[in-house]
């Protein structure tokens, strides 16, 4: 199959990719030249796993092709993918305005009948406004039929999500545009879910706003959990072992970040505001979020009679998560700015993600890709993001270093027994704190 996929940010590049390898023909088109230029090359413009190896391989193989323009990649194609940005806008409602501006782009290139699929996160209704929206700007007769085929994806583990995935929901707005995007799948050998369209819309959010519950609820906890003594770490194994509820989104911490979840349950709110549906549970879930992510400032200016003027702070973490160099909604964006407004000297520490934290946290704080850079002389560490880097330290490390060896640890990266057996002043969630005069 002749395949175009517009924009190249996570989800288009894994796609196109994918699909190149699964044997089909594939077009990647984006409006930003640098990155097609590196693209082209085989340079990855984003930082993920195995995704590389295979850039290089379907380039080489003739599969895989960039370009910036819309003219060379759409023209051939028997199917459109859309995979541009709807990010937040200011009311927390989807911006369509990228969704749109690649509708327009596809009804001034198109020459032949093709489904257009909509991978973006996108409200219920969209698919059809837009293609209604081609249908109004195309000069030509050709047939366009619209599907929705929302991405599952988790940044840093992208390519083995799109390989080894749960599900692939296919919303088809006819029973022969289903098969033939279950055909184009096939070969991923992953489970097909086919409904319609504004279910499959609906699928996106309502799994991200499930699985934002499950993390609020357990960070909910922890937080009783540390009133009563309790260890949300014990209590999360107990709940996980009931089929019912899983494992998995249970761990707590410094609340949820990233390009999706916060996004996604504010547009599913102003979504169900739209239909006059007051969803108060999401608007909870949100709300514990917002706390959870400036707890640790909390502890800290606790801790120090709300004085931290001059103290040299080690922040271990900038990315949303490991294995991304993506900060979009990391609490490092919220917890640094506060440091630095209350007089902090801030050195972060990021494995990879420091050349995209300078540009949104300036010059007011230090960078460093060395781990133990950032603690050396430190009055206090705080750790956001749980590098393995970080997790797999040796916690000696803390006392050799640090002027004092206190811990703030966002993402309950270390063992309490190990902890106990070290010399340091530990705080987490949802467990007991730690000081050393408890130790023994
Ligand atoms: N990032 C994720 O992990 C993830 C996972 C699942 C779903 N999603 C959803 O997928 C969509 C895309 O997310 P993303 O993170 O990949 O976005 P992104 O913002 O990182 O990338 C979008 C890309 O599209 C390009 N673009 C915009 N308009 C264009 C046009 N008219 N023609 C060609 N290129 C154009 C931009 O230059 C950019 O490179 C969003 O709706 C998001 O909610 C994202
Ligand atoms: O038990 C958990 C699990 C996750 N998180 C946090 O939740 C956020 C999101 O994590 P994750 O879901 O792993 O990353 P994303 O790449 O944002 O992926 C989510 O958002 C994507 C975009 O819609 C979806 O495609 C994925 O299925 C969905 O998992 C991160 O800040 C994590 O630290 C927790 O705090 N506790």
């Amino acid at each position: 199959m002749k395949i175009a996929v517009i924009g190249t940010g996570y989800v288009g590049l894994v796609t196109g990719v994918a699909l190149s390898e699964i044997g089909h023909v594939v077009t990647c088109i984006d409006v930003d030249p640098s990155k097609v230029e590196r693209l082209s090359k085989g340079i990855p413009t984003i930082y993920e796993p195995g995704l590389e190896e295979l850039i290089k391989k379907n380039i080489g193989s003739g599969n895989l092709r960039f370009t910036s323009e819309h003219q060379k990649g759409l023209p051939d194609a028997e199917v459109v993918y859309i995979a541009v940005g709807t990010p937040q806008r200011a009311d927390g409602a989807a911006n369509l305005d990228y969704v749109e501006q690649a509708a327009l782009d596809i009804a001034a290139n198109i020459k032949r009948d093709i489904i257009v699929v909509i991978k973006s996160t996108v409200p219920v209704g969209t698919n059809f406004h837009i293609r209604n929206l081609i249908n109004q700007h195309t000069m030509n007769s050709v047939r366009v039929k619209i599907a929705s085929n929302p991405e599952f994806l988790r940044e840093g583990s992208a390519v083995e999500d799109t390989f080894h995935g749960d599900r692939i929901v296919i919303g088809a707005e006819d029973a022969e545009t289903g098969e033939i995007l279950a055909q184009i799948n096939k070969p991923f050998n992953t489970p097909i879910v086919k409904t319609d369209i504004s279910s499959a819309e609906m699928i996106k959010y309502s799994s991200n706003a499930f699985l934002a519950t499950k993390i609020s609820f357990i960070n909910e906890i922890a937080n009783l959990c540390e009133s009563m003594g309790a260890n949300v770490e014990e209590v999360a194994k107990g709940m996980g072992l009931d089929h019912r509820i899983g494992p998995d989104f249970l761990k707590a911490g410094i609340g949820y970040g990233g390009s999706c979840f916060p996004k996604d349950t504010n547009a599913l709110v102003q979504l169900a505001g739209n239909a006059n549906h007051e969803f108060n549970l999401l608007k909870s879930v949100i709300e514990v979020n917002n706390n959870q992510q400036v707890l640790l400032l909390h502890k800290i200016l606790s801790r120090f009679g709300d004085d931290i003027q001059g103290k040299r702070v080690a922040v271990l973490g900038l990315a949303f998560k490991p294995n991304t160099d993506d900060l979009r909604e990391s609490p490092a964006l919220v917890i640094i700015p506060k440091l630095v407004e209350l007089g902090a000297n801030v050195i972060a520490y990021d494995p990879i993600a420091v050349n995209n934290a300078k540009k949104q946290l300036g010059t007011e704080i230090g960078y460093t890709e060395d781990f133990t850079e950032a603690l050396k002389n430190a009055d206090f560490t705080v750790i956001i993001t749980d590098w393995s880097e970080v997790k797999k330290a040796n916690l000696s490390i803390y006392s050799q270093l640090m002027k004092e060896p206190i811990v703030f640890d966002g993402r309950n990266c270390y063992d309490l027994n190990e902890v106990k057996k070290a010399t340091i002043e530990y705080y987490s969630i949802g467990r007991p704190d730690q000081a050393p005069e408890l130790i023994g």
